[in-house]
């Protein structure tokens, strides 16, 4: 026989506050919860340990007899942790599933009379629990999926009083409301032609049914043209009427929203930005992005995938990561700020190359890769930089940055000290030079990058440079020098291996709070205004002989995937000055004795 609600204790709970009830253990049994829509079919590794079925068939039947649902209301000895965690168990069969209210998404009612709403989103209902049990509320919650996806899941519970329905809803609702991180009203740009130009369709099925579910209201525009974002953001936007940004798109359309965002802060706090020495205002509002791109590089380091459902989720539970930014300057005159890769030579060329093969679409990059890597130009100048001595963690350290990093809390503390630089010799460098905590090094360089993040993407999952931080206030600076083709190949191949790309002898890393680059030979200004007009110079070929074809004086920098014709430039990193809706990437548990596929 079924056991009917503990009512009493239910009542109790609900006519009281979910404090008062904390501190007598609650066990509410609630019969026959039916239906957990949007199941993923096979494959599935789920974060939580769950004996799952190993067949398909198994599947249903499981699926099928997932019978009882039980609301915990826990004793727990702190309040405050109660507030934050009403979590409740799915229970099948002896195992349990339990979801904190801080990955609710959205509860609502449910009309049984009128059969279940079929909006793609819910399922009918049997004929036997409906009839025997009336009333019906479905919980909305996230639930984590393979390779840090996260997916939208639903349970209905359903249950014999009405009053007691809409009392369970209430409460689950004003719990909601209390999550006071969670975004309200978003400003979302989309631009039409990023990646495989899917943005306005990723975002219209995939994206804005989730903003609905959480009662999200959204004001969206559709970028016209190149810059549309930015200066929009800059200028004209109505920021406090939002509490977020949300980007649908690439790199370079986050790079918008950071220069819309960064210049209009400074500039309501009356920073000039052309001054690389200044200190920058963070930034408040936090920024989403919804991938749409061709690298996606930010999103798939910040969230470990790039999946548009996922990151809008992250968006509505209200994460937030604080970000560092680096500024860009040539001759005191403010260029532009980069979060990603900033790299010359072998980046550089090619994102050159690339830009004239839009049309390709992603696959522009892997042509133009190809092309610059047969050309292997190498560059000749000065590269200085202020290492950072002071600080948690190394370039070379087998840690990852990961959600609630502590060497990004732990350095970011200390930037905000403004700790003095301390910076040690090493005689055992011969082209390089100490001058006032700077070091010099001159060389013939195929490509000189530098990661503020570990920049890992589809492309190369562990990144530029694996152990680089989110937000410690530095950038790794990576300098590979004049090699061979097959050495450059093995080296540009260990990025996407487990071998380690800095462990070669031309290869050489440096964590860094400042650098410069000057090249060789001075560039002039008519030069730089060709450049800026993207054409390329014969006077780049090399000045030496100018009658062979070696390499030309000058390659551009690509700055988180935009041109900037100036070699010459200086870059300082501002440690956490952008937040984005995002927590880092997961640490993924550890499965024993993992069903495998796992459905749940
Ligand atoms: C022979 C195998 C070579 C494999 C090399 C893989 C190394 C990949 C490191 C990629 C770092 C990417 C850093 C991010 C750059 C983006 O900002 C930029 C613009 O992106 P988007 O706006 O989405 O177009 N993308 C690039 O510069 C392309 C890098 C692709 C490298 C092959
Ligand atoms: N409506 C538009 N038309 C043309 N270019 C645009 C538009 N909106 C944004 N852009 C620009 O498109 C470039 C690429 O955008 P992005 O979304 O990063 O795609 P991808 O990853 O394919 O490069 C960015 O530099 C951005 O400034
Ligand atoms: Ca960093």
């Amino acid at each position: 026989m079924e056991k009917q609600p503990r009512l009493l204790a239910s009542q109790l709970l609900l006519k009281n506050s979910l404090f008062e009830v904390s501190l007598n253990r609650v066990l509410l049994t609630w019969k026959e919860i039916a239906t957990k829509k949007k199941r993923v079919s096979g494959g599935i590794h789920h974060p939580f340990k769950v004996a799952g079925p190993r067949s398909a068939a198994a599947a249903l039947a499981w699926i099928a007899s997932l019978c009882r649902v039980n609301w915990m209301a826990h004793n727990l000895a702190s309040e405050f942790f109660f507030m934050s965690w009403l979590t409740f168990f799915i229970t099948s069969h002896g195992t349990s599933h339990g979801v904190s209210v801080s990955e609710i998404l959205a509860v609502r009612e449910l009309d049984v009379d009128c059969g279940t709403k079929d909006d793609g989103r819910w399922q009918k209902m049997p004929q036997k629990s409906t009839e025997a049990y009336p009333y019906a509320f479905t919980v909305s919650y996230v639930e984590r999926a393979w390779q840090h996806r996260w997916r939208c899941s639903d349970v209905t519970f359903h249950c014999l009083e009405g009053a007691l329905c809409q009392q369970w809803v209430q409460t689950i609702r004003e719990q909601l409301t209390a999550l006071t991180s969670r975004p309200k009203h978003l400003l979302v740009y989309i631009n039409p032609y990023g990646g495989k130009q899917q943005g306005e369709r990723i975002y219209e099925q995939k994206v804005a049914p989730l903003f609905t579910l959480a009662s999200i209201s959204t004001h969206v525009i559709v970028t016209e043209h190149a810059n549309h974002a930015r200066d929009h953001l800059r200028t004209e936007a109505e920021l406090k009427k939002y509490d977020g940004v949300v980007c649908v798109g690439g790199d370079g359309m986050f790079s918008e929203m950071v220069h819309g965002l960064v210049s209009r802060t400074q500039r309501d706090n009356g920073v000039d930005q052309n001054s690389p020495e200044e200190k920058l205002v963070p930034c408040t509002l936090r920024i989403g992005i919804i991938p749409a791109g061709s690298t996606d590089c930010i999103c798939y380091a910040t969230v470990g995938i790039n999946d548009p459902v996922t990151s809008a989720l992250h968006i509505i539970v209200g994460d937030a990561q604080p970000m560092d930014v680096c500024s860009v300057h040539h001759n005191n005159t403010f260029l532009r700020y980069s979060v990603s890769l900033l790299g010359y030579g072998f980046y550089g060329d090619m994102l050159a190359d690339s830009e004239r093969k839009r049309w390709m679409g992603p696959a522009r990059y892997d042509f133009s890769g190809f092309k610059t890597f047969l050309t292997h130009h190498y560059y000749e100048g000065t590269v200085s930089f202020l290492p950072a001595t002071d600080i948690l963690g190394t370039p070379r350290d087998k840690t990852r940055c990961r959600a609630g990093c502590f060497i990004c809390q732990h350095n970011g503390q200390l930037y905000s000290e403004d700790a003095p630089e301390i910076c040690e010799t090493d005689p055992d460098v011969s082209d390089s030079e100490y001058k006032g905590g700077w070091r010099v090094i001159r060389g013939k360089f195929l490509a000189i990058n530098a990661a503020s993040m570990s920049c890992a993407c589809p492309r190369s999952p562990k990144g530029l440079s694996p152990a680089a931080h989110l937000a410690d206030g530095t950038t790794d600076l990576i300098l590979v020098r004049k090699c061979s083709r097959f050495n450059f190949l093995r080296h540009l191949l260990r990025h996407t291996s487990k071998y380690d790309q800095f462990d070669m002898t031309f290869v050489e890393v440096h964590r860094v709070r400042r650098f410069r680059f000057t090249p060789r030979y001075c560039q002039s200004d008519s030069e730089l205004d060709l450049r800026e007009n993207g054409k390329r110079l014969f006077s780049q070929i090399c000045r030496d002989h100018p009658a062979c074809s070696c390499s030309p004086a000058y390659s551009s920098w690509n700055c988180d995937g935009e041109i900037l014709p100036h070699a010459a430039i200086e870059v300082g990193v501002h440690c956490q000055l952008i937040k984005l809706f995002v927590r880092g990437i997961e640490e993924q548990p550890v499965f024993e004795d993992l069903p495998s596929p796992c459905v749940v």
